[in-house]
């Protein structure tokens, strides 16, 4: 069974090449990036564990449905920070579990450099967001740091994945689902996405 989901919605296809364009520029790029996390992040939560309650209304009482346990959001530092905020738009509710790590432009491997996992990790579901799934490797090591603290079901958002990225986290969490707003020809020969829409972290925070 595939786990991979690329969206066909008409407004994720319509942002996202919005946020390639190379002359968007970051104010409105940032604001794709929250939306485009919204639109994913209900697309990637129609299994989301609920349960029955009551409200009452101005009138009586009407059945309604809440969440069955917390949810977290995990947010890749930086690039992952902008979804973030359009998971939260979504989910106010929700804890926010910040992972830093960077990839070294010469190996391309990831180094971790900040982690603010509660002392005990207690979620349903935890959504790791994060623009590019570029290698794989940043996405493998925030799963990993997930598992190692117990969580069991993890779910990975990106807004642009190259099928290396696909393979190498599908192979190492055979059990995350992938939610993707595209997926891209190839890495170049320096690991960017093509045609991608280049650096997400200096693209969102002015920095390139
Ligand atoms: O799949 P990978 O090959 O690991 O590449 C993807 C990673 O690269 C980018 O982060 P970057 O290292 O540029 O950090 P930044 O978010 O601080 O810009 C991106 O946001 C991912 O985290
Ligand atoms: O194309 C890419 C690859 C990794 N990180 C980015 O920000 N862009
Ligand atoms: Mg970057």
């Amino acid at each position: 069974m595939s786990l991979v989901f690329e969206s066909n919605h008409p407004l994720v296809k319509q942002k996202v090449a919005a946020l390639r364009a190379a002359d968007t520029p970051p104010p409105a790029f940032r604001q794709l990036v929250r939306t485009l996390a919204l639109l994913l992040g209900a697309e990637a939560t129609v299994d989301l564990p609920i349960r029955p309650t009551t409200v009452r209304t101005p009138l009586g009482d009407a059945p309604g449905l809440e969440l069955d346990g917390p949810v977290a959001i995990v947010p890749i530092l930086r690039a992952g920070l902008g979804m973030a905020d359009g998971l939260l738009d979504l989910i106010p509710e929700a804890q926010v579990w910040h992972i830093g790590l960077f990839r070294d432009e010469a190996t391309l491997k990831p180094t971790e450099y900040y982690n603010k996992l509660p002392a005990h990790c207690r979620a349903r579901v935890a959504m790791v967001v994060d623009p590019m799934l570029a290698t794989g490797g940043s996405a493998v090591r925030a799963c990993e740091i997930l598992r190692d603290s117990g969580i069991r079901s993890i779910k990975f958002l990106c807004l642009i994945a190259a099928p290396e990225g696909i393979a190498r986290l599908s192979e190492a969490m055979p059990d995350v689902p992938i939610h993707a707003g595209a997926v891209d020809d190839r890495l170049t020969d320096i690991g960017f996405i093509y045609p991608g829409l280049g650096d997400a972290g200096d693209r969102q925070f002015a920095t390139g």
